[in-house]
């Protein structure tokens, strides 16, 4: 008998990849399966990558209150904004990882501003990103932990080793990633219509107004005790999972004076990462692709400096699905309960 853990939400993409590594985890027994609408639907008939498990078949989905879900002593919330905070209310002493962006924010105006004046703010958990520094000892001792947005993922274990070691100017970064369409959800929008994307990039929420903006920011200021203030801007590529941040930030004097900034970029990225399981400094020259890291908990990252235009160019890449979302959530939930943080995860994608 493993630690029960339960998944609310487990109808939509990120509970269903939630489900999917929970079933081939060695110390987890799923005991409660919800969604929203689908509640009484076979959890096979919306995910049928998950037949052949007991927990699974001939299983439907239960509807997600307090009840079901309060047994478990650890539970998924893989719930839109602002049903994650309800349902937390009502679960005032279990173990929770939140998936959405309920409890990322500290700052009550950014939030009003990114989420709604009329939303309200339900203030802050431990952020659930463990190669941040310090991060590992405040999630193994948290009751409840914010799983990071899969951009804000992506883009802060880009940047934050080079503002750490002062290569990279605070105030002058500019990231630009694309994000697969499972990022958007298992919803219903014409935007999102196979005839919409297939074969085609477009760009959304342009002008600073994408809600991970202030999430990446209040990281990355914390994790390098500077002030940062960036630029992000979200597209969409045609296919199902990944994303792929581009991510520059104007050369420091420090670095542009070093024997060669290059390799300092790379030195910052691979010292910070050299113990991390998932996070890996590619070799020099190669550059991250999404196809390496799907269907994984890994991230590949990799740098080089720009001296012509005096930027710090960093790539970075993971599976939206898996460290930007279910696999950093198990990832965290294995911190949380004390077992071997790699447990029922993998590093290595899927390929080709
Ligand atoms: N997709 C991604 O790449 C990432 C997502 N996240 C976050 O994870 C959370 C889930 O995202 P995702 O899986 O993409 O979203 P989906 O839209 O695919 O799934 C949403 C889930 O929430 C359920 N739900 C919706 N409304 C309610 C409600 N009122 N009460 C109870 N259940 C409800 C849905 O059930 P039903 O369909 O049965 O109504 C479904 O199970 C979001 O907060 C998202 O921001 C975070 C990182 C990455
Ligand atoms: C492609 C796409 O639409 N992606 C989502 C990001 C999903 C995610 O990680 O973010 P949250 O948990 O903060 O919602 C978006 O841009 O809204």
């Amino acid at each position: 008998m493993g630690t029960r853990v339960a998944v609310a939400g487990a109808s939509g993409y990120a509970g269903g990849e939630l489900l999917r590594l929970l079933a081939g985890h060695p110390d987890l027994e799923i005991t409660a399966v919800s969604a929203g609408s689908s509640a009484g639907k076979p959890i096979t008939s919306i995910h049928p990558n998950l037949v052949g498990h007991p927990a699974f078949d001939g299983v439907n989905f239960a509807a997600t209150d307090a009840a079901t879900l309060g047994e478990a002593e650890l539970i998924f919330m893989a719930l839109p904004h602002g049903e994650s905070a309800k349902l937390a209310d009502a679960l005032p002493q279990a173990r929770i990882v939140d998936l959405s962006a309920d409890f990322r924010l500290g700052d009550a105006e950014t939030w009003h501003k990114f989420y709604g004046a009329d939303v309200a703010h339900a203030g802050r958990w431990a952020y659930g990103l463990p190669e941040l520094p310090g991060a590992k000892e405040n999630i193994r001792q948290a009751r409840t932990v914010a799983a990071p947005g899969c951009y804000a993922t992506t883009s802060i274990l880009a940047l934050a080793p080079l503002l750490a070691a002062g290569l990279a100017e605070p105030d002058d970064i500019v990231i630009v990633a694309a994000s697969g369409t499972s990022g958007a959800g298992r919803s219903l929008r014409t935007d999102l219509l196979a005839s919409e994307v297939m074969g085609s990039m477009s760009a959304y929420k342009v002008g600073g107004t994408h809600r991970h903006t202030p999430e990446i920011e209040q990281a990355l200021s914390e994790a390098s005790g500077l002030e940062v203030t960036l630029s992000f801007t979200p597209t969409l590529a045609p296919m199902p999972r990944g994303i792929l941040a581009t991510c520059t930030a104007k050369l420091t004097k420090a670095a542009t004076a070093s024997a060669d900034p290059g390799q300092a970029l790379r030195d910052a990225l691979g010292a910070a990462y050299s113990t991390s399981p998932f996070v890996h400094l590619l070799p020099d020259g190669q550059w991250p692709a999404t196809a390496a890291v799907y269907g994984s908990n890994g991230a590949h990252v990799q740098a080089a400096a720009d001296l012509h235009a005096g930027r710090a160019v960093v790539i970075s890449t993971t599976d939206n699905l898996g460290k930007g979302a279910a696999g950093q959530a198990v990832q965290l939930a294995n911190l949380m309960l004390g077992l071997p943080e790699t447990a029922g995860l993998t590093t290595h994608g899927v390929a080709p």
